[in-house]
């Protein structure tokens, strides 16, 4: 577990100024790490130790629980921000987890939530001090390995399947609107210019 950052979301650079046969490959890859992570049939518990952007925030909420260490992270599908689009499937897993209203103002303002905000609309389920993150998921985790797992996993099949489903019938089409949206002139400004900002915020 890496103190501070979760998760820094997608890495830009394997999108920025590559060629489309990359870019694809790059997306099929999250595609199927996704498909992995959300119809997982373990219980699967996101220790969420700081930042949590984007991408980041996506893997976590293709996990069953969520706990956010308390501080100065945030968490949010912060796309639009960035001028990017969240792809279909990172909207659904939003609305699966905080309904669609909530989902709907979130990803419009490309909003970051402090772990509090976040526990407030559901998208952690509980925050804890840093240094007791891994704690509390382990806690949990005992929680959920006691429900007998035929009845935890069907369950979880027949909540998650249709957004499984959806995805794994559209992934060629969604590789195709991916790489030919990144490969926009306008877009690789836009990246170009974001990955220049975080770099000069460093120094
Ligand atoms: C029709 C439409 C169809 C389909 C849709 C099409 C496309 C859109 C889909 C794309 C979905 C995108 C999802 C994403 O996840 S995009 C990435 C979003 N992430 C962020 O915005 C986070 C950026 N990072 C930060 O804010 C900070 O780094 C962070 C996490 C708060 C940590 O801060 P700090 O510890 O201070 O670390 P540094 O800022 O110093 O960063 C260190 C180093 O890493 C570089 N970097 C950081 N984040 C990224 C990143 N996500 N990708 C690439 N590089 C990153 C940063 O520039 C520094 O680099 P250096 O070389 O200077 O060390």
């Amino acid at each position: 577990m890496v103190p501070n950052i979760f998760s820094a979301g997608l890495d830009i650079t394997e999108f920025y100024q590559k060629k489309p046969e990359e870019t694809d490959a790059f997306w099929r890859t999250l595609q199927d790490v996704f498909l992995r992570l959300y119809g997982s049939k373990l219980v699967t518990i996101a220790a969420i130790s700081g930042h949590s952007p984007a991408g980041g925030c996506l893997l976590a909420m293709a996990c069953d629980y969520r706990v956010m260490a308390t501080g100065k992270y945030t968490i949010g599908l912060n796309e639009t921000l960035l001028g990017i689009i969240a792809p279909f499937w990172f909207i659904e897993t939003m609305k699966n987890t905080i309904g669609h209203r909530e989902t709907e103002k979130s990803l419009q303002l490309g909003k970051l939530y402090s772990p509090e905000q976040a526990e407030n609309i559901g998208l952690v389920d509980q925050i804890c001090p840093p240094d007791d993150v891994l704690g509390c998921a382990r806690k949990e985790m005992v929680k959920w390995l006691k429900i007998p797992d035929h009845a935890r996993i069907l369950t979880k099949q027949l909540m998650r399947n249709e957004l499984i489903n959806n995805l794994s019938s559209k992934r060629k089409e969604d590789i195709y609107n991916f790489t030919s949206f990144v490969q926009k002139d306008s877009i690789q400004r836009s990246l170009g210019l974001y990955l220049e900002s975080l770099k000069k915020k460093k120094s």
